[in-house]
């Protein structure tokens, strides 16, 4: 199991008027399994838009991404859906992440049925959902608006665990929500790490949440990502 970048970089707006504007260049790192790489730097340097890159929502200028030594330019079909569904995104506000017309179990479903498993099986993945994720049977009957934003960042997560993923790219998971419960998260996600080894692409502007939770950093900015200690 691995994921590597290597020599990424991405430029927008290139087409009949230039080559656009060039956002970063040869950026290369990997994802070593069970562990956790910050990123960081200021506001506009690109870390979205390399957390989107890794995990295949969009597409490099330049560079490759490879999954578990393929290159992802190469791979078939088939390849390609699992390395969709291995490496997963988790964004910075949980609403949007949850349809606010529908009750939470219906998001929750939708996920279920992508797994061609039986109703029983449902019954018991959600379960151990809830479990993990510390939240009480009764969530699954509101709407996301009656629900705060550590319920449903945790529920967010664990609707990605659901699927099993290898990685997740969290991009700022704790910069929408209140002080008091960046923490919890936090925590949750390190718990979830230990206990099923995922790794993370963990982004944030916030150099203490960094430090917090990653065994090895890099600082995007000018346009290259530089590696610093934790
Ligand atoms: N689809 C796009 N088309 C054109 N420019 C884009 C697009 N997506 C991002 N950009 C530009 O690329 C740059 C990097 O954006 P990105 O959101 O990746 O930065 P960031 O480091 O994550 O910023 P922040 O910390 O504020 O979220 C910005 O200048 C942004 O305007």
């Amino acid at each position: 199991m691995s994921l590597k970048a290597e020599n990424l970089s991405r430029a927008y707006g290139s087409g009949l008027l230039g080559r656009g504007k060039c956002i970063f260049r040869d950026v290369s790192f990997e994802l070593e399994p069970g562990k956790t790489f910050g990123l960081m730097g200021p506001s506009g340097e690109g870390k979205s838009t390399l957390g989107r890159i890794i995990s295949g929502l969009e597409s490099p200028t330049n560079g490759k991404i490879f999954f578990n030594g393929n290159p992802l330019s190469r791979m078939k079909k088939t390849e390609y859906a699992t390395f969709r569904r291995k490496v997963q995104m988790m964004f910075q506000d949980p609403t949007d992440a949850f349809n606010p017309r529908k009750r939470i179990e219906h998001s929750i479903f939708e996920v279920l049925n992508l797994l061609e498993i039986s109703r029983t099986e449902h019954i018991r993945c959600t379960k151990e959902m809830l479990k993990t994720t510390g939240l009480p049977e009764e969530v699954l009957f509101r709407y996301p608006s009656q629900l705060s934003g550590g319920q449903l960042q945790r529920l967010a997560l664990g609707r990605i665990l659901l699927l099993d993923p290898e990685y997740i790219v969290l991009d700022e998971p704790t910069s929408a929500l209140d002080v008091s419960v960046q923490a919890q998260v936090l925590n949750l996600l390190k718990k979830v790490q230990a206990e099923q080894g995922i790794s993370y692409l963990l982004i944030s502007h916030d150099e203490a949440v960094i430090r917090f939770m990653s065994d090895s950093c890099g600082e995007l900015e000018n346009g290259q990502m530089d590696l610093i200690e934790v």
